[in-house]
């Protein structure tokens, strides 16, 4: 059945999230305070970068099935379900994760819901969340009990969001079990296309829904950190981490994704998910259980440094005014995000050292500019390598996995290449006459 489906925040979740359910058939409303993302939008504009979601998004604009306002009240009026995929991002000096764009959400909408409805919440919240802002609504809706929260948390990578969003692993829905039950019956219309696909369906309470959202990236943010501190010891034992990820890999109960040494983890979510978790066992009075995570944080910060210092020993111990090339802005490839970028963060580190840094990224140097000004980007590889007596390698888009070393050697000054992300081959860039430094191997 075709529903009306609102959609609080357009960001890189929902955004998606509203291209993903007109797909699915339902008409949408896409809904943001930010007067210039939902113009862009509107016209079938995509504000950020993301492979197969601005054809999405143009063919459901013009279909008319998807339509974006900054007007709220469209919302209460015409939808029967509202999802809620505003930030959650790390409050300013602090772990924990500032829910002022949830709240909101909710303080605008509840009071305007005059018919029974239903908000599914999918932002990452710390667990307690959905409880407090079920009695909120019940509260503020002049519906009062008929209009239903429940929690829907979002497992979409950046890079395959609109795969992610209509083919998910598992659809996870956390019910407030003394409800009416009128959210999982809704969820279930929302989602049919997706469940008659045999797609696995839990539906747990509502502190369940919210842990398994934090314990997936934290798991995940464990997972590469792990991988990285056996790097560590593979770079003072000359062992290679790529063959023993490899050989571990085999092992079905670890698995090999999620083994890449690195740069480590960066993005809108792993970083400050971890430390948003540990915020908030600590409120509970279980901070020990996650004190992990904190060594895990530790870890990934460690890998930043590391190719800082291995700049160094290559320029000869002194980074001020050594001419460096870092090739990649982005936390990953195919997305254009910067937020908390390993490779943005090693750049600034490296600049602040007093070396002649030059940044190239293929898509996030507009994002990069706007919070790293002062460091200098190209707007090719060519630019970027010009005499330089280093290349680091920071995010591994695929035009820098296919660079030729022959060719890259006629550009730079001094044939030294750190591979940050181990995705070049490093025999050829070897037989290419390069110093090779990889990440957990040929350290
Ligand atoms: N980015 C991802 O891949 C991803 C995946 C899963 C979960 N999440 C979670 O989803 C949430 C959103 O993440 P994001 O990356 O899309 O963030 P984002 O910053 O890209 O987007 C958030 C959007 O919300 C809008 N907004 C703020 N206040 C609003 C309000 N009161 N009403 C309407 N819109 C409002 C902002 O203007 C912005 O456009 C976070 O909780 C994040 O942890 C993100
Ligand atoms: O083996 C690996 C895998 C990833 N990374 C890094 O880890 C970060 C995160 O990567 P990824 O998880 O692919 O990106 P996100 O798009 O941030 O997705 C994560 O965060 C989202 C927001 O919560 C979740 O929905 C996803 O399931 C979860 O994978 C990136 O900097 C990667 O470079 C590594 O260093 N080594």
């Amino acid at each position: 059945m075709s529903l009306t489906v609102s959609v609080f925040g357009t960001g890189y979740l929902g955004a998606t999230h509203a291209a993903g359910m007109a797909e699915l058939g339902h008409t949408v409303i896409g809904i943001d305070v930010d007067e210039a993302k939902i113009a862009r939008l509107s016209r079938g504009e995509v504000p950020f970068f993301e492979p197969g979601l601005p054809e999405l998004i143009r063919k459901h604009v013009d279909s008319g099935r998807l339509r974006f306002t900054t007007d709220a009240s469209v919302a209460a009026a015409e939808a029967d379900v509202h999802f809620i995929g505003v930030g959650t991002p790390q409050r300013k000096g602090e772990n924990a994760a500032d829910m002022r764009f949830v709240d909101a959400v909710i303080e605008t909408l509840a009071p305007q819901l005059t018919r029974p409805s239903v908000i599914l919440g999918k932002s990452t919240v710390p667990v307690g969340t959905a409880a407090r802002l079920a009695a909120r609504v019940r509260e503020l809706a002049p519906v009062g009990a008929d209009a239903e929260l429940a929690w829907n948390p979002e497992f979409l990578r950046e890079g395959f969001a609109v795969e992610d969003t209509l083919r998910p692993d598992r659809l996870v829905l956390g019910v407030d079990k003394a409800s009416a039950g009128r959210a999982e019956a809704m969820a279930r219309e929302v989602y049919a296309q997706v469940l008659d696909r045999g797609t696995p369906f839990l539906v747990t309470d509502l502190a369940t829904a919210e842990l398994v959202k934090v314990s997936a990236n934290a798991f995940l943010a464990t997972k590469i950190s792990f991988i990285n501190a056996i790097a560590e010891i593979c770079e003072v034992t000359g062992a290679d981490v790529k063959e023993l990820a490899d050989a571990i890999g085999y092992d079905e109960r670890i698995g090999r994704k999620f083994l890449g040494a690195g740069l480590g983890f960066g993005g809108g979510c792993l970083p400050k998910d971890i430390r948003a978790f540990q915020a908030r066992a600590g409120e509970l009075g279980v901070g020990h259980s996650l004190n992990f995570l904190r060594e895990v944080d530790e870890v990934n910060l460690r890998r930043r440094e590391h190719v800082v210092g291995l700049a160094a020993k290559c320029v000869g111990g002194v980074l001020h005014g050594a001419k460096v090339a870092v090739l990649g802005a982005a936390f990953k490839p195919n997305s254009d995000d910067v937020r908390d970028s390993p490779a943005l963060d090693a750049a600034g580190k490296l600049y602040l050292a007093g070396a002649d840094v030059r940044v190239y990224d293929p898509e996030a140097a507009d994002n990069a500019r706007a919070v790293s000004p002062k460091l200098t980007y190209s707007s090719s590889l060519e630019e970027a390598c010009a005499g330089a007596e280093v290349i680091l390698v920071a995010t591994e888009w695929n035009e820098f996995k296919q660079m030729d070393p022959e060719v890259v050697a006629g550009m730079v000054a001094a044939r030294k290449v750190i591979d940050g992300r181990n995705c070049l081959d490093p025999q050829r860039w070897i037989d290419a006459g390069w110093e090779y430094h990889g990440m957990g191997r040929f350290a």
